[in-house]
C-alpha cells in the first residue's frame, strides 16, 4: 500500500488513515510518501510495517546510530533535531486539544543544546552471548535483547566505565557464573560513577570488587539482588559493596546525594533549566509544598524564596536524601515527609494554608486522591511537572473546574526519543 504521512503518533510513528482507522508506521515521518503493509489489525488502529520512503521528509536523516533499525531506546534517531522538537510540540498541543480543551499558548519548547551524550544514568539489561557477556537494549515491541556496543545518548564517562565494567568480569574467568548477571546500572554526576550490578543470589569474590573499584571515576559500588520476574530493575536486597553509599552532584550552588533506588533527571543540564524556571514561576509566599519530590532537588532550589517547604516522597532512600541535601546545604526551612503524595498533602492541607503546590508525577499522572485533595483545598498556585503529555492533558481536565492555565513551557529533556517533559502553571479561578 502507498500513502502520506499526516502526522505524528505519540510514539515517534508515522500515522496514516486507511478507512478512518489510524495506522501507525514505525520509522516514517509526516509528510513522506510511504509504502506499508499492515501487521496488525486491532478494533480502533492498526500497526503498519514501513517497506520503502518513496518521497523523503526535509526532516529525515540517516540515523547517526547504527542500532536505530532496532533498539527501542530512541525512536526519533531518524529526524532531524528540528523535526523532533515540532514533533513534540505538535503532540503536546494535540493532547492539551484532545483531552482538556486547551487550545491557548504554549511557548516553544527549550531546546537540549547537548542533544547527545546527555544521558547521566543508563539500566542495560545483561545477556551471555558465546561466552562473553554484553549489554544491550531490547528491540522495538518484543523483549528480544540487542547487543549495544555503543550509545550515542549515554554522557561518554558512562560509555567508558561500561565497556571496563564488563572486560573485567569477562576477563575474571571461569569460577564466576556469568549468567547470574541480570541488568547493569550507571549514574554519572561530574564525571564521577555509582555502579550497580543486579543479579542473582551470588556473593561477588572480593578480588573482582577490588578490580571495578579500580576503574577510574567509579565513587560507588552496590549490587542489587532480584529473584522476582517483576519489571523493576532492581531487586528487593541492596547490597552495598565498596566506596561510598552515595553519588553527589552538584547544581549552581547545591550539593546533592544520591543513593541508587532515589530518582534524579537524566538530563541534568536541561533539569537545572527547568527547576530555574519552575523557581521563577513561585512567588515568594508563605508554604510551599512539592509534592513527588525525589531527592528534594526541586524544593531546595526554590527554598530561598519562601518561609517554608515541604517535599513529598514514598521512596525510603530518597526522602533520607532530601533531608542530608537539605542539612549540607545549610537549608533549614525545608523538610521532607515520607508517604504516599496525595495522602500527606491531604493531611498537611488540613491544618496549613499551602500558597504553591508543585507536582512532578511519575508518568501515570495524579491519581484521584491528588486531584480531590487539591479541589477541595486552597491552594493558590500549582506547578505541575509532566512527564507526559496525556495524563498531563487529563488531570488538567480535572483540575479545570478550580484552576485555570496560565502557562505551559515544554523542555526537550529526553531528546533522540518521543519523550516530553512540560511544566505548566495554574491558578485558582
Ligand atoms: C518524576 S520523579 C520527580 C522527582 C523530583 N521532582 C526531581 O525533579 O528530581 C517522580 C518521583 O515521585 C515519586 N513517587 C511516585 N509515586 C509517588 C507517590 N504516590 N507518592 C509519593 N511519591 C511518589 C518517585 O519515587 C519519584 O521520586
Amino acid at each position: 500500500m502507498k500513502s502520506v504521512i499526516k502526522k505524528w503518533g505519540i510514539n515517534g510513528e508515522g500515522i496514516v488513515f486507511r478507512n478512518k482507522k489510524p495506522v501507525f508506521i514505525v520509522g516514517a515521518i509526516p509528510t513522506e510518501r510511504v509504502s506499508y503493509h499492515i501487521v496488525q489489525e486491532h478494533k480502533t488502529y492498526c500497526i503498519g510495517e514501513l517497506e520503502k520512503v518513496e518521497q523523503e521528509s526535509s526532516l529525515r536523516r540517516y540515523p547517526v546510530c547504527q542500532y536505530a533499525d532496532r533498539c527501542s531506546g530512541c525512536s526519533l534517531m531518524h529526524v532531524k533535531y528540528k523535526g523532533q522538537c515540532k514533533m513534540k510540540e505538535q503532540i503536546l498541543k494535540e493532547s492539551l486539544k484532545k483531552y482538556a480543551q486547551y487550545d491557548g499558548p504554549i511557548e516553544p519548547i527549550r531546546k537540549n543544546i547537548n542533544n547527545l551524550g546527555y544521558r547521566n544514568s543508563c539500566k542495560l539489561p545483561l545477556r551471555v552471548i558465546q561466552g562473553k557477556l554484553v549489554s544491550g537494549m531490547y528491540k522495538k515491541n518484543s523483549n528480544d535483547f540487542v547487543a549495544i556496543d555503543h550509545c550515542l545518548i549515554h554522557s561518554k564517562y558512562i560509555e567508558h566505565v561500561r565497556k571496563q565494567i564488563l572486560e573485567v568480569i569477562n576477563n575474571y574467568g571461569s569460577a564466576l557464573d556469568k549468567t547470574l548477571f541480570k541488568s547493569l546500572v550507571i549514574k554519572e554526576f561530574n564525571e564521577k560513577i555509582q555502579i550497580i550490578l543486579v543479579s542473582g543470589p551470588m556473593d561477588f569474590p572480593q578480588k573482582l570488587i577490588d578490580q571495578i573499584c579500580n576503574i577510574e571515576g567509579i565513587v560507588s559500588l552496590w549490587q542489587s539482588i532480584k529473584t522476582d520476574r517483576s519489571v523493576d530493575v532492581f531487586g528487593s536486597e541492596m547490597k552495598h559493596l565498596a566506596l561510598e553509599m552515595n553519588i553527589t552532584l552538584n547544581i549552581e550552588d547545591l550539593q546533592l546525594s544520591l543513593l541508587p533506588r532515589s530518582f534524579f533527571q537524566l538530563n541534568t543540564t536541561q533539569a537545572v533549566e527547568m527547576y530555574k524556571y519552575v523557581s521563577s514561576l513561585v512567588d515568594s509566599c508563605n508554604l510551599l509544598v512539592e509534592a513527588y519530590c525525589g531527592i528534594g532537588a526541586m524544593s531546595l532550589f526554590c527554598a530561598k524564596k519562601v518561609k517554608q517547604v515541604i517535599g513529598i516522597e514514598y521512596i525510603d532512600d530518597a526522602v533520607k536524601n532530601a533531608k542530608e541535601n537539605a542539612k549540607i546545604n545549610h537549608i533549614k526551612n525545608a523538610s521532607f515527609i515520607c508517604g504516599d503524595a496525595g495522602q500527606v498533602l491531604r493531611n498537611i492541607s488540613k491544618d496549613h494554608e499551602i500558597d504553591t503546590l508543585i507536582v512532578d508525577p511519575p508518568r501515570t499522572g495524579l491519581d484521584r486522591v491528588m486531584i480531590d485533595t487539591i479541589l477541595s483545598s486552597n491552594i493558590k498556585n500549582i506547578i505541575y511537572v509532566s512527564c507526559n503529555p496525556s495524563t498531563l492533558a487529563k488531570n488538567i481536565d480535572a483540575l479545570n473546574k478550580r484552576y485555570h492555565l496560565v502557562q505551559v513551557q515544554p523542555f526537550d529533556l529526553f531528546s533522540q526519543t518521543q519523550h516530553i517533559e512540560t511544566v505548566c502553571l495554574f491558578k485558582r479561578s
